[in-house]
């Protein structure tokens, strides 16, 4: 079984339209799978909790497949969903969390399914289940709150495991800990994240379903007084407008892809719009990441800029130019989100991290 047997861990990735795990020995992966969900395939669920079986008996099969014994895991890790506001760090799934996800007062979110599996799958095994920084970590400071209207508070949803994973990881290249240095750090995924990092905690961050740069499918902040019209128009029900803000917004809108290499292949074939709207991208991410710098008073070590995005030379280059006069910018492509959730695992299960309880 190897010198890592001790800490074998499961870890669950549940997103919009996938399903990512992965086996770990330690800090070794051994096996990683992603399963493609077609729309018409989860089109006959009517709520993410529906989905719970067959992304469960998913799971199973493919363990079962590469002779991989289910009594031979230390622990399970899911992604943390859209729980209460929360500090970051490792949280041991417990009772009060899955009943919360089941009723999902905070949204509906594929993320909500990782810690109700890792939970069974651990009670089952008579071993612990964690989360690691869920969507719903939020460390901003009572300045940040304010929004500008009594009746709505700022709330803090972003992609918080890969941000602080990165994070840590440029900390350490640096030789430093995460909780000693300064950072911006720019997710550009499917949603987009920027966020100040003070010395290991998330200070302030644009809400990635409601605020800050446009992303391929979310529209970001919007011009207020015309986006109250537009609701009171008639044209479009509740749900429809939630779906134009949430998943239908950004590039989709303008395009109808989410994909930015194709909106880069129109762009270099002519296409005007599409090259408008990479120029204007790069532009609100580097804007964005312009405020939580001065957020935190120009004392800023690096500019990480992570996601799927952060492949594109194009937008990366773009935002480096308007924002490289902060700091040094590093740029970490794609996402570490199942490495995050075994290193947040395994930094409790070695004893370096006492996990949190969720109350
Ligand atoms: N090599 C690449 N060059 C340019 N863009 C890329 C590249 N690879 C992926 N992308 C783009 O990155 C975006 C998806 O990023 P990512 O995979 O981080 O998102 P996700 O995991 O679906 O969502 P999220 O990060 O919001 O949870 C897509 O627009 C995709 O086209
Ligand atoms: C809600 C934050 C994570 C995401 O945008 O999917």
């Amino acid at each position: 079984m190897g010198e890592y047997q001790q800490y074998r861990i499961l870890v669950i990735n549940p997103g919009a339209t996938s399903t990512k795990f992965a086996v770990y020995d330690g800090e070794k992966q051994r096996f990683k799978k992603t399963v493609e969900h077609s729309a018409q395939e989860l089109k006959n669920f009517n709520r993410v909790f529906d989905q719970y079986q067959y992304r469960l008996t998913m799971i199973i099969e493919a363990l079962r497949k590469e002779d991989i014994e289910l009594t031979t895991f230390k622990a399970v890790a899911g992604r943390g969903g859209l729980l209460k506001p929360l500090a970051g760090g490792t949280y041991l799934v417990n009772e009060q969390m899955v009943a919360d996800l089941k009723k999902a007062e905070r949204g509906e979110h594929a993320s909500n399914l990782g810690a109700v599996i890792a939970y069974d799958l651990g009670q089952q095994l008579g071993i612990p289940a964690f989360i690691v920084d869920p969507v719903s970590v939020d460390e901003m400071e009572p300045v940040a709150r304010i929004s500008g209207l009594p009746d709505l508070e700022r709330t803090s949803l972003s992609h918080a495991l890969n941000m602080k994973a990165v994070a840590r990881k440029v900390a350490k290249e640096m030789g430093k800990k995460y909780e000693e240095v300064n950072f911006v750090v720019a997710h550009l995924g499917t949603g987009v994240s920027v966020a100040p990092h003070r010395q290991g905690r998330m200070i302030d961050v644009n809400n990635a379903k409601e605020e800050g740069p446009f992303s391929p499918d979310r529209c970001g902040g919007l011009p207020a007084s015309q986006l109250v019209k537009l609701c009171y128009s008639g044209k479009y029900t509740y749900e429809e407008m939630r779906e134009k803000l949430t998943s239908k917004g950004g590039l989709y809108a303008y395009l109808g892809t989410t994909d930015l290499r194709e909106v880069e292949k129109m762009a270099d074939q002519g296409h005007e719009l599409a090259n408008l709207l990479l120029d204007a991208l790069a532009y609100q991410v580097a804007k964005e990441i312009g405020a939580m710098s001065a957020v935190l008073e120009g004392d800023v070590d690096r500019i990480i800029i992570t996601g799927g995005i952060a492949h594109s030379t194009r937008i990366v280059n773009d935002i480096m130019r308007r924002v490289k006069f902060i700091a040094p910018v590093v740029v970490v492509p794609g996402e570490e989100e199942l490495e995050s959730l075994a290193l947040g695992a395994l930094r409790v299960l070695r004893g370096e991290e006492e996990a949190k309880e969720y109350v």
